[in-house]
């Protein structure tokens, strides 16, 4: 479930990137009358007994467990502001699934109830061929709302830590650029923005890899190997920021890194945020590196700037009224003087323009590639390409 607003930056490891993430204010209404799982966990005992919860409101559990009498616990899959994932064996369908039991927390619950009217709208339009994870059921046990998924295999995210944060190849790349983009035009046919696209939610959908050596080697010059996925197919995750049409459109939404100019800047948000967010996941793909490793605000539009060019005057002089400080006389970034050390200032500079990075990274279709990421990085959201433009783009084509 999103907890957009993480803000995780250079200083910080890449693996503390999941972590850092500063929790959005849930509290929007939601039902609380919540359904139970047919008459599973309300009539039969629960195996095991009752156990407390933890301080944050986790479910406690121990590998080889029973959670309810008809799934048994194999293994914890992740686990996220919201709540942990746990993959367990289904007795009824005999099947393995990945069930997110959310913590026990009235704001965390009301989250889930959207998440789970937002999954039941993607399950119900497109009868599971969607790129979409698959809600297979929910139920509401002692206190915790768990939604049962189909198991699906590691983020790309996990995938890149897993290879060193080496740079997954340019076909690979347009191979999940093209779902990616597939799911989000999905979406919002359905008037649905995610707003919460990161690698984190992207899932292949089999663990499957093959090792294969990679061409680097140590000093001891013993060959390095890396990992790719056997099958390129991807699943997204984490609806639970997902705004419907007539959502509020003011407040901060998307993890720090993947947020577009126009939240930042305080102008509202519509659908080509999902979009600046794609462009921002394909350059990590394909360089193995953020784009944007940044948690504050004027270092992360002078990031853009220094990457895409100058903020459209029009955008500067409609910003919100937090956001006039980080602009000289309301018409010029106010960088490098209002930056925060000179550690800030090395970081932007050391950026390349979008062109030349993609070129640093990507040999064949490196123009076309480059092509759409200008596309998609359009820091005017008016200009910004949709996803039904994009999927028509020759890059992925
Ligand atoms: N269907 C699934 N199959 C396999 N693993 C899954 C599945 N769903 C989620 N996971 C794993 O669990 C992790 C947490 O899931 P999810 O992002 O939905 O939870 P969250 O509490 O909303 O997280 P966040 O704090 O990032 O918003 C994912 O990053 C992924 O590793």
């Amino acid at each position: 479930m999103g907890s957009s607003g993480a803000d995780h930056g250079r200083g910080e490891g890449r693996d503390a990137r999941k972590r850092r993430r500063l929790e959005r204010d849930l509290d929007s209404p939601g039902s609380e009358a919540v359904r139970d799982d047919g008459a599973a966990a309300a009539t039969r005992p629960a195996s095991p007994p009752w156990r407390e919860d933890d301080r944050d409101g986790h479910y406690v559990f121990e590998l080889g467990e029973d959670f309810t009498p008809r799934y048994k616990i194999l293994s914890k899959m992740g686990e996220g502001t919201f709540g942990r994932v746990l993959e367990c064996w289904d007795r009824e369908k005999r099947e393995h699934v990945a069930i997110k039991v959310v913590r026990s927390i009235n704001k965390y619950r009301r989250a889930a109830m959207i998440e789970i009217d937002v999954l039941n709208i993607l399950a119900r339009s497109d009868k599971g061929r969607s790129r979409c994870v698959q809600i297979l059921r929910w139920f509401d046990y002692h206190n915790h709302i768990c939604i049962v998924f189909e198991k699906l295999g590691s983020s790309l995210f996990d995938f890149l830590k897993r290879n060193r944060y080496h740079p997954f190849p340019v076909d690979l790349v347009r191979e999940f650029g093209r779902q990616l983009l597939e799911s989000v035009a999905y979406m919002h046919d359905l008037h649905l923005i995610h707003t919460d696209l990161k690698p984190e939610n992207i899932l292949l959908v089999s663990s499957e890899y093959v090792k294969v050596p990679s061409y680097k080697r140590n000093s001891q010059d013993a060959m390095h190997f890396r990992y790719l996925p056997k099958s390129s197919a991807i699943k997204l995750i984490d609806f639970g920021s997902t705004a419907f049409e007539d959502q509020d459109r003011s407040s901060i939404v998307t993890t720090r890194q993947y947020r577009a100019p126009e939240i930042i800047l305080g102008l509202g948000w519509d659908y080509p945020c999902d979009l600046w967010s794609v462009g921002c996941i394909l350059v990590e793909l394909c360089s193995g590196e953020q784009l944007f490793q940044t948690h504050e605000n004027l270092e992360h539009l002078a990031m853009m700037e220094r990457v895409l060019g100058p903020l459209p005057n029009h955008m500067i002089q409609r910003a919100s009224r937090s956001a006039v400080k980080y602009f000289r006389r309301g018409a010029r970034l106010n960088w490098p003087e209002g930056a925060i050390s000179r550690e800030s200032i090395r970081a932007v500079r050391k950026l390349d323009r979008l062109r030349d990075l993609v070129f640093q990274y990507v040999g064949h279709s490196a123009a076309s590639f480059s092509d759409l990421l200008l596309g998609l990085l359009t820091l005017d959201p008016s200009r910004r390409v949709t996803a039904r433009e994009a999927l028509v783009h020759p890059f992925l084509n």
